[in-house]
């Protein structure tokens, strides 16, 4: 079979994945949206909704395909192979109108759920034993509490602000979901070029370059302080024997907050700089 990938077509996923792609080096610029077809080093790339994605995946026509936690549960690719990609994080929630006096799941038994995730919240209730009827909906969930129809909704909440809206309350909290890179079983060995790029460059966004200037005698100080790919490379500095220049590369969030403790042991001339891949 040709090795197929599924992109977003749209939604959510599309513009973080495609910069994700531009960053490992593929020609994102052949992407053109809905059906549009594009092979890219040996990968063809078809644009489509995730869900579709999602359903072909499980049909064994796509080899692998950009979708999210919460479409992989859907459609039961959850123990697939798969990258969790670290951005387009949501939760997964059971939500009721916020003057409904029912505090916990178990106070829905015998009452109505709506959701886009019929699949995931049948399996939710029924693992914890709470017998409701789930209605699968299309279009927008928030206004069927509201309107009398539903007693509770099974959607994503990122800022919390729909909810709000729509004087809605997190009854509970079902599932953590982001933008997740999913392959068939019998792949391994066919996608190693573009996973080893999409790893490399998460990777990337994690980590800085740092250059800086240091009393020799500081350099296990140095490394105690980060913990980087490996021992520091450690140069000399043209006539100057009081300090050296050491090179490592470190956890982003971390460099900031110890930019105080570099100074503190004596470090000078600073230069952090964004790396564009790393491969440990
Ligand atoms: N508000 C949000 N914040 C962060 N991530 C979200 C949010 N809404 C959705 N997502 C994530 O993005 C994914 C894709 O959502 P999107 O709405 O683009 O596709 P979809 O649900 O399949 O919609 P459609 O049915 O319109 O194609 C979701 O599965 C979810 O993981
Ligand atoms: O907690 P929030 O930040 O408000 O985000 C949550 C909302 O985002 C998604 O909908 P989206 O905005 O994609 O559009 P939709 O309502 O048309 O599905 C999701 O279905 C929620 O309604």
């Amino acid at each position: 079979m040709t090795t197929r990938v599924g992109l977003p077509s749209r939604g959510r996923l599309r513009d973080e994945v495609l910069r994700l792609l531009d960053h490992a080096g593929f020609t994102v610029s052949a992407f053109r949206g809905s059906d549009a077809r594009a092979t890219i080093e040996g990968v063809e790339f078809i644009e489509m909704r995730p869900r579709d994605a999602a359903a072909w995946l499980r049909a064994g026509r796509l080899t692998a395909a950009f979708i999210s936690t919460d479409i992989a549960l859907e459609y039961d690719l959850a123990d697939w192979p798969a990258a969790d990609l670290g951005f387009a994080r949501s939760d997964l929630v059971l939500a009721a109108r916020d003057d409904d006096p029912r505090r916990e799941a178990a106070d829905f038994a015998g009452g109505v759920v709506a959701t886009h995730m019929p699949n995931v919240t049948e399996r939710w209730f029924a693992a914890r034993d709470i017998d409701v009827t789930v209605v699968p909906m299309g279009g927008a969930l928030e206004g069927v509490c509201a309107a009398g129809m539903a007693d509770a909704i099974v959607d994503l909440r990122e800022t919390g602000a729909s909810l709000a809206r729509n004087r809605l309350r997190v009854v509970a909290e079902m599932e953590r979901c982001q933008a997740r890179f999913v392959r068939s079983d019998d792949s391994a060995g066919i996608l190693t070029d573009l996973e080893l790029r999409i790893g490399a460059a998460l990777d990337a966004r994690k980590r800085q370059y740092l250059l800086l200037h240091v009393p020799p005698d500081r350099l296990d100080a140095l490394t105690e302080l980060f913990h980087g790919l490996a021992s520091p490379t450690v140069m000399p500095l043209a006539e100057r024997d009081d300090l050296v220049a050491a090179h490592l590369v470190v956890e982003r969030s971390d460099l900031w907050a110890k930019l105080g403790a570099l100074r503190e042991l004596g470090a000078t001339g600073i230069v952090a700089l964004p790396t564009d891949a790393v491969l440990p």
